[in-house]
């Protein structure tokens, strides 16, 4: 039978070539074939079934997991895949597992901390999974506060060996992916004792299981911390628990790239920071801003489609209600979060560039943008992570009350998601290191110059006292007059929070005490790169029909959107005054009428296969009731016509009911 496409009509209105649109989305013509042909390859393999995740026990569930990642890697090796294409086939398979953590963080911890020899020795293992690695850094009392962990890898000069011990309940190693049910190693973080003198936490190599058995070596307890919130989602990942009971692991099992100890005991700092003891969450904040595009723009593309098929009220003469999607109110919660899935992707892709560059200047010796490269990720991963979780939330909203059934896709998508905002920094502390970061290049203007993304603080002055040129509409479409109002507001808030803290007798009290205020200049400073990196995109050359002018509009959504909702920044700062809010929300109402022809073709552009949306209201081809009509018969509730339990609890009741009546 022929499938019908009831989003013909949108997909005809649009304005510009949406394959070319998919080659920016992806990033490249090559990143796109890749996509492409790995998310096809998923798709068609029953192996890789996931609608039935929110239906199973957790045992059910877990084993499936395994069943998965075992498969995945067969697929991965008889396929002969590459490292690039192995990672796609893992993110298509969408079901966070173990492996996450092995490539993702135990592999870049041995790269970033290891010595030549140590990656010499580990790798091999850890590519041909001979080996399963995790993280094992937060512990049940600390996870924020790095330097507070308790575990102590004491170093034994008569054995050449640490012994890594846990000793208190609170020391216990406490969330490490992986870890629960089947992490044969894991890198743990424990505090460096040599000579009974306190080096701070560092990296080490620890076996915790048999590689014959499985079972825990001696000294090691270890499981699994218990189910986690919503259905399936992150259930599918075994957070573990560990206690090490003095645990003998041979000296060269630190990590020993900042620093070393001696056969004869002596501690040795590397040149490099010691702050390079944190490069994988610096890593991996770079991983999850990327990914925060993925997850945002699955949600919108759910969110768009369906509101081009749902329909309410409006019917003129027995004709069609309004689609949704044409009212105001849907299009302004809908298109900034278009606008944002879009920004995010770029931002990530910059952020991308600045890891890889920090990265060559590190081998180098050169250390001097590291501070910047930790308050880009450590705020970017904030940022983007936070307006993710709630653009999802929003994203079930929009599709009213059919968005509340997992068939939706969106309940699974928010619980998998949330923890983000937590997991790799939670988002509170992260924008506080970015404040730190603001105040220290404030207190030194004059005597260091600022560059690069703090780079418009040389231009405080200015900042401090310009004024909005704005004075129609059209005005706020200027990429100049865009910036300057986030660098005012920006430089501003930053100057302000400095002056409060020059109050304060101690700068640490200061700071505590004003920290809220802090949060809020951190959260100005790194919207402000977003903004600028979404128009330093558009001044490079993007071929095909359109998709320019479309990437504009998107921008300019992006970039008023969050001048609308943070407006009282901007006018108590003084950076603009009512009139020019008014006239950016004139503004924003006449973009979201240009954006409405294009929503279907923007959001066919992330070339999401439906097997990746796992949503029945986000397929591509619209047929949405149907397909809820079905999907509801297939739940195991409706196995029976009468359910179980009947006789024993609702025949009862029901007779009771009848004596009752009869009274
Ligand atoms: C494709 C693959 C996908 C992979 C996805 C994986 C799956 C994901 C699944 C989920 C997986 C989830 C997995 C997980 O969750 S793993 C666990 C993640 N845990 C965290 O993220 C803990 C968060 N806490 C911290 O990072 C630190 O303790 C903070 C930063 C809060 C304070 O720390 P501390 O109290 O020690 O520091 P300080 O404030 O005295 O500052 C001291 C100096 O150090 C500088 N500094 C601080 N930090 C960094 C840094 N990072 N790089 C460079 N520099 C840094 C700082 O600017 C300051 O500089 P200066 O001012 O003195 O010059
Ligand atoms: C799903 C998931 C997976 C994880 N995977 C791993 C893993 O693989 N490996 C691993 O090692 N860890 C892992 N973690 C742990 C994670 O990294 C920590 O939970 C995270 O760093 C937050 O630390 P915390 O739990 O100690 O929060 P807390 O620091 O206790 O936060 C509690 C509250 O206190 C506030 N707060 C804390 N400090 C300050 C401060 N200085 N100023 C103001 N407010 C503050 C926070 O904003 C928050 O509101 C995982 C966590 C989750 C949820």
């Amino acid at each position: 039978m022929e499938r019908v496409d009831h989003l013909a009509h949108e997909r005809n209105k649009s304005e510009f070539d949406v394959d070319a649109m998919k080659i920016v989305w992806a990033g490249s013509p090559h990143a796109f074939e890749l996509s492409d042909r790995i998310s096809k390859l998923v798709a068609s393999d029953p192996g890789f079934r996931k609608d039935n995740r929110t239906m199973l026990s957790r045992k059910d569930l877990f084993k499936n997991t395994l069943r998965k990642a075992a498969y995945a890697w067969k697929t991965i090796v008889d396929l002969h895949l590459s490292e690039e294409e192995a990672a796609k086939l893992r993110f298509y398979v969408d079901e966070p597992a173990y492996t996450d953590l092995h490539w993702g963080m135990f592999v870049p911890a041995i790269k970033g901390q290891g010595t030549d020899e140590q990656q010499q020795k580990w790798l091999p293992l850890a590519y041909k999974m001979q080996i399963i690695g995790c993280y094992a850094q937060t512990e049940l009392g600390h996870g924020s506060n790095v330097q507070g962990l308790e575990t102590t890898a004491t170093f034994d000069p008569q054995t050449d060996e640490f012994i890594i011990h846990s000793p208190t309940l609170t020391s216990s190693k406490w969330w490490p992916g992986g870890l629960g049910k089947v992490a044969t190693h894991a890198i743990a973080y424990a505090r460096l004792i040599v000579g009974g003198r306190d080096y701070g936490v560092n990296g080490f190599i620890v076996q915790l299981r048999s590689l014959e058995d499985h079972s825990p070596l001696p000294g090691i307890t270890v499981g699994d911390i218990g189910m986690k919130f919503g259905n399936g989602a992150y259930n599918t990942m075994d957070n573990g628990v560990l206690q090490f009971d003095h645990v003998r692991i041979p000296r060269d099992q630190m990590l020993m790239r900042v620093s070393q100890v001696t056969r004869e005991g002596k501690y040795k700092q590397s040149d490099v920071p010691r702050q390079l003891v944190y490069g994988t969450m610096v890593y991996v904040r770079q991983t999850i801003v990327a990914d925060a595009s993925c997850a945002l723009s699955r949600a919108v593309c759910i969110a768009t489609r369906y509101s081009a098929v749902r329909r309410q009220f409006g019917s003129q003469n027995g004709g069609p209600e309004t689609q949704v999607i044409d009212y105001k109110t849907q299009q302004s919660r809908l298109f900034p979060l278009l606008a944002s899935a879009y920004a995010f992707r770029f931002i990530g892709e910059w952020l991308k560039w600045l890891y890889t560059d920090v990265t060559q200047r590190l081998q180098a010796n050169d250390f001097s943008t590291l501070p910047e490269a930790h308050a880009c990720t450590a705020g970017l991963k904030s940022l983007t992570t936070t307006a993710t979780a709630d653009g999802i939330e929003e994203c079930r909203k929009l599709c009213g009350g059919h968005g509340y059934l997992c068939s939706s896709g969106l309940p699974e998508l928010f619980a998998v998601y949330v923890p983000a905002c937590t997991y790799e920094g939670d988002n509170t502390v992260l924008l506080l290191q970015v404040a730190r970061f603001l105040m220290k290049t404030v207190s030194q203007l004059g005597v260091k110059k600022p560059v690069g993304t703090i780079g418009y603080m040389t231009r405080v002055d200015h900042l401090m006292q310009c004024r909005c040129g704005v004075q129609r509409a059209e005005d706020w479409l200027n990429p100049s007059a865009l910036l300057e109002a986030f660098e005012a507001r920006a430089a501003r808030m930053s100057v302000a929070c400095a002056q409060n803290l020059s109050n304060f007798d101690n700068p640490e009290e200061g700071f505590a005490e004003l920290s809220a205020d802090l949060v809020e200049a951190a959260v100005a400073h790194c919207q402000l790169i977003i903004v600028s990196k979404f128009i330093e995109k558009l001044q490079q050359e993007i071929p095909g029909k359109g998709v320019k002018q479309q990437l504009e509009v998107l921008c300019n959504i992006y970039t008023l959107f969050l001048l609308h909702k943070h407006q009282g920044d901007f006018l108590s700062t003084g950076c603009i005054t009512p009139k020019h809010a008014s006239l950016a929300n004139d503004q924003l109402r006449s973009l979201y009428s240009q954006v409405r022809p294009n929503a279907i073709a923007l959001v066919d552009a992330f070339n999401y296969t439906d097997h990746f949306l796992g949503s029945i209201l986000g397929c591509y081809d619209g047929n949405v009731y149907p397909k809820l009509y079905e999907a509801a018969w297939e739940d195991p509730l409706n196995d029976s016509v009468v359910p179980d339990g009947y006789h024993q609890y609702i025949r009862p009741l029901l007779k009771q009911q009848i004596r009752t009546a009869r009274l």
